[in-house]
């Protein structure tokens, strides 16, 4: 050490301690010269000793008080301003937020070119093309070239008092009914079951189960069908369409049982194709009716059979080793069955698809397609359902020579008999209040949801409430499919929880009440399910629970369904703003679904059909076969 004058400078840098390594878990703006957090009392105890030190005891009370009035004033405004913001969270209900990302994204739109929208139009008009254009047709018959141009005749001919009407007779007759027709040479309507020359045991059998008069689609579908021609069949959910494509099934496998008795290995004259077991059974057990009141009432026997997956069709050897008329099947068992050549369809006369679309939506179309190959010859072809969009039309096009169209009402609509209330009700409080919902109307009363788990869960809710519910999905087995089916319908239980399995064409009679816990989110599926009371003239009540997880088109998809059908719109629907709406203010609806609330740029079933394509998925799943 030097003895200075001066105090040593030190011109070597001093070596600092190197800073420690960013804390990885520290938040943005994380900063340790931020004072520390002091709790108020401590800070307020702090303040009193500082004014004590600076002297005169009264000042500092003063002071004291003073500051804790400011205190407390900040504190309470701070909780008037935490107050009024959660009134303004609660007051934008999560609807109005929605419908703050719908803004949000008419803005992104407005800012895409026009350039851009049309190729987006482009694209999805495209995709609808290329469904169309896989035609319903057996690959034989396309591979060989073979197109029926002529229609198929029956022995049957309306009387002759109908026929010599004039035309505009029978016109006044169809709007009288709402009945739409189009097609060539076109049977008359004929509003009684006399007059279209029915056997008194089938006019019998009606009478006994109170069916007077022929509902439209029958009064103008049955003579259209009893005379041999191709039709698609358009009606209300609950309207009579079975009875429209049964008995004439049965009335011509009389009439070829009476030309030459059924042996073996011979048969059948015709095929009903469903989409689910149980409207096969349903519709089976309907025709062995009939067939059996003939038989009693002199006719010969004609014998059907039931050709649905998850049965033991050794059950109904007898059946198979007689020849048989009628089949009434579901596509994947039919296919099946007509691989391992059970039997043929070579002197098949009659194809009928009941609920068509549902069964190509479903994903039955490759089998349908497959099913159609067997055929050897042409055969009468019909399709039916409540819902029938332009593209299934187009699809069947093929499959069908100088086909009628019957529509009474628009394809896809509502029945009129059905009361439809639409509630908002959040996703955990659905299972609470669906015991109160259930107090509207008295039994039966059939519950759906999209969701099996779901399923499941309503029916141990209501079971552990009381409440006698059997369910039913495309994963329960055969035996409690059926167990549930035919508890509900003999009365046994109140409540049925179905997936949709139950919606397409299964009648139960008089169901009071249908509730929607969670609203389909296609607009078909919906009015398929509601058409499950409301049938054959009765009134019933259909409720939808729909909530921040329905999708803004499928209401808007509702909103529009309910003022179709002059239903009341709750003012939540009301509210939102349709972006398509056409230049005459009306909506411009989709050319795909027929969906109301929608466009083809943004069709569900269209990005379905799409995501099942990319998926490689085939049927459906809820266990048609
Ligand atoms: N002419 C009629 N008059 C009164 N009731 C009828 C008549 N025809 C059929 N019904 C009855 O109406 C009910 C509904 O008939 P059906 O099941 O054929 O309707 P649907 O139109 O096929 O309905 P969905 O589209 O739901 O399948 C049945 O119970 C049937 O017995």
């Amino acid at each position: 050490m030097t003895d200075s004058p001066h105090p040593p400078t030190y011109s070597k840098r001093r070596r600092t301690p190197s800073p420690p390594p960013p804390d990885p878990y520290a938040l943005d703006g994380d900063d340790d010269d931020k004072p520390l957090y002091v709790p108020v009392k401590q800070r307020r105890t702090q303040l009193v000793s500082r004014l004590a030190a600076k002297g005169g005891g009264a000042t500092a009370a003063a002071e004291k008080r003073r500051h804790d009035e400011e205190e407390d004033a900040r504190l309470q405004q701070q909780r008037d301003d935490d107050d009024r913001a959660r009134r303004k969270r609660e007051a934008q209900t999560l609807l109005i937020e929605a419908q703050e990302v719908k803004r949000r994204k008419a803005i992104e739109d407005a800012a895409k070119t026009e350039q851009q929208k049309r190729e987006e139009e482009e694209a999805h008009i495209l995709l609808a093309q290329e469904a169309a254009r896989k035609q319903l047709a057996g690959a034989e018959e396309l591979a060989k070239g073979i197109v029926y141009t002529e229609r198929m005749r029956s022995t049957w001919k309306p009387p002759h008092y109908i026929l010599s009407k004039p035309q505009e007779e029978h016109d006044a007759v169809r709007d009288k009914f709402h009945i739409l027709v189009s097609g060539d040479d076109i049977p008359p309507p004929i509003p009684n079951f006399r007059d279209m020359k029915l056997p008194r045991p089938l006019l019998d059998y009606l009478k006994k189960k109170k069916i007077e008069a022929p509902t439209p689609i029958q009064l103008q579908g049955l003579p259209v069908v009893f005379s041999g021609r191709d039709m698609i069949g358009i009606a209300f959910t609950g309207s009579g369409k079975t009875l429209a494509f049964s008995v004439p099934l049965l009335m011509f496998s009389l009439e070829e049982e009476k030309r030459m008795p059924f042996v073996q290995g011979e048969g059948p004259v015709g095929i009903i194709m469903c989409p689910s077991r149980e409207l096969a059974r349903q519709t089976y057990e309907g025709l062995q009716e009939m067939a059996k009141l003939m038989e009693q009432g002199g006719y010969p026997q004609v014998r059907s059979l039931l050709c649905i997956g998850g049965i033991n069709m050794s059950e109904q050897s007898q059946v198979l080793s007689q020849g048989f008329h009628m089949v009434v099947a579901t596509p994947g068992r039919l296919q099946d069955m007509l691989e391992k050549r059970k039997f043929s369809l070579n002197s098949c006369k009659y194809l009928c698809m009941d609920e068509a679309d549902r069964m190509i939506d479903m994903g039955f179309e490759e089998d349908v397609r497959n099913i159609m190959s067997f055929f050897k010859h042409q055969r009468q072809t019909l399709l039916f359902s409540a819902t029938m969009p332009k593209r299934i039309q187009d699809f069947a096009q093929s499959a069908l020579v100088q086909p009628i169209v019957v529509n009474v009402g628009r394809a896809g609509a509502a029945s009129l008999n059905i009361i439809q209330e639409v509630e908002y009700v959040k996703q955990e409080a659905k299972m609470v209040y669906l015991l109160e919902c259930l107090q509207k109307t008295a039994p039966p009363t059939i519950i759906f949801s999209d969701n099996k788990n779901e399923v499941d869960d309503i029916q141990e809710y209501l079971l552990l409430k009381g409440v006698e519910a059997v369910a039913i999905h495309g994963s329960k087995t055969q035996e409690e499919r059926e167990y549930a089916i035919k508890s509900f319908k003999t009365g046994k239980k109140d409540v049925m929880v179905a997936s949709g399995v139950a919606s397409k064409g299964l009648d139960f009679s008089e169901i009071q009440h249908v509730i929607n816990f969670s609203m389909p989110k296609e607009i078909e599926d919906y009015v398929h399910q509601i058409g499950r009371t409301g049938r054959s003239g009765k009134t019933g009540i259909a409720t939808t629970f729909v909530n921040m997880q329905t999708a803004e088109q499928t209401l808007l998809d509702l909103k529009y369904l309910l003022m179709e059908a002059k239903q009341k719109v709750p003012p939540f629907l009301l509210s939102i703003e349709d972006p398509n709406l056409g230049a005459d203010g009306k909506p411009v609806g989709c050319t795909n679904c027929g969906g109301l609330g929608h466009t083809i740029r943004n069709c569900p079933k269209l990005e379905e059909n799409q995501r099942r394509t990319m998926a490689g998925f085939g049927r459906g799943g809820e266990g048609g076969y």
